[in-house]
């Protein structure tokens, strides 16, 4: 392999609030505009970096140029704002090799990480895990998020294979969603300094912050980004009362961001806030059911009668 011309002048640490950043689409197609204006709208918020192309931004359907495009036009939308927010796309696999080559494709773009999930579907076993994970770290020079979710790929990456990937120099943390409080714990006693652990998991994100998680990325945080950057910083600074009062007027948002298959609960929101032209959500995701899209726009704007 050629040595990766993508070494980061240093490795960031994924830390703090991270917002896994919708992708939003017009008539089937990526729609700049509207993307522009989110990025425009996060570059104020109190958030400590972007995913691109994860879940929620849709991206397994993607093709490499649209990929290509999403980075670019975030690039040039951060720079107009003048914000410095680091930027992770999520790229994943279920063939090494195929994956392998996709890292390798994004050696010349513009982002700070990847986050990359567990290879999902064959359910894999752990030692295979490992190999996946070391081959997508041999191919990028560039900090490796991995996302481990197991209730969506099908396998769970335990702590020992989990640890071992931590001595690798640019694995630099995992988006644990594996849903096992105990596993949770046991990764935060054991991991190595330096490798961060943030949690994916918007309904439990209050729980795995007093536990001690480096940060969050939530999906959720499109709306109400403040409180939930305040829920954190209060958990952070030891303040758990403050934390919980935070959680208590946000708790309600995952719920229903979630009651249907993300990201079109977020979309049809964003949509209606006027932050993106069209709600679309591509096939197999359907947009949200009216009665949900009710329930979103109460939630919203409490005390006024549907539009
Ligand atoms: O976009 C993501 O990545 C996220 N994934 C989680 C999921 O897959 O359910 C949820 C998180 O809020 C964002």
């Amino acid at each position: 392999m050629d040595t990766p011309t993508d070494q980061p002048d240093e490795t960031p640490q994924p830390r703090g609030l991270w917002l896994p950043l919708i992708t939003p689409f017009r008539d089937g197609e990526l729609d700049a505009a509207s993307l522009r204006r989110l990025i425009a709208h996060y570059a104020r918020a109190p958030l400590d970096g972007l995913i691109l192309g994860a879940t929620t931004g849709e991206g397994l359907t993607l093709d490499e140029d649209e990929l290509e495009r999403l980075v670019m036009l975030t690039a040039d939308a951060l720079a107009a704002s003048g914000r410095k927010l680091p930027v992770y796309l999520g790229l994943s696999g279920s063939d090494t090799r195929k994956l392998t080559k996709a890292l390798q494709r994004t050696a010349p773009w513009p982002i700070d990480g990847l986050l990359i999930a567990c290879p999902y579907y064959t359910r894999p076993s752990q030692q295979g895990m490992v190999l996946h994970f070391e081959a997508a770290a041999d191919a990028t020079a560039r900090p490796i998020l991995i996302y481990n979710i197991p209730y969506r790929t099908g396998v769970n990456l335990h702590d020992e294979a989990m640890l071992r990937l931590a001595e690798r120099a640019n694995i630099v943390g995992v988006k644990d969603c594996c849903a096992d409080p105990a596993q949770t714990a046991e990764l935060l006693r054991l991991r190595p300094p330096g490798f961060a652990v943030l949690t994916g998991e918007d309904a439990l994100a209050f729980d795995a912050l007093s536990r001690g998680c480096d940060g969050a990325i939530l999906a959720s945080a499109h709306l109400e980004t403040e409180a939930f950057a305040a829920m954190m910083h209060r958990l952070q600074a030891g303040d758990r009362l403050g934390g919980a009062t935070e959680w208590q007027n946000l708790a309600d948002l995952p719920k229903l961001l979630f009651a249907e298959p993300s990201p079109a609960p977020i979309k049809h929101a964003l949509w209606r806030r006027g932050l993106i032209e069209s709600p679309e959500v591509r096939l197999p995701m359907t947009p949200v059911s009216p009665a949900l899209a009710a329930a979103l726009d109460a939630r919203l704007w409490p005390g006024r009668s549907a539009a």
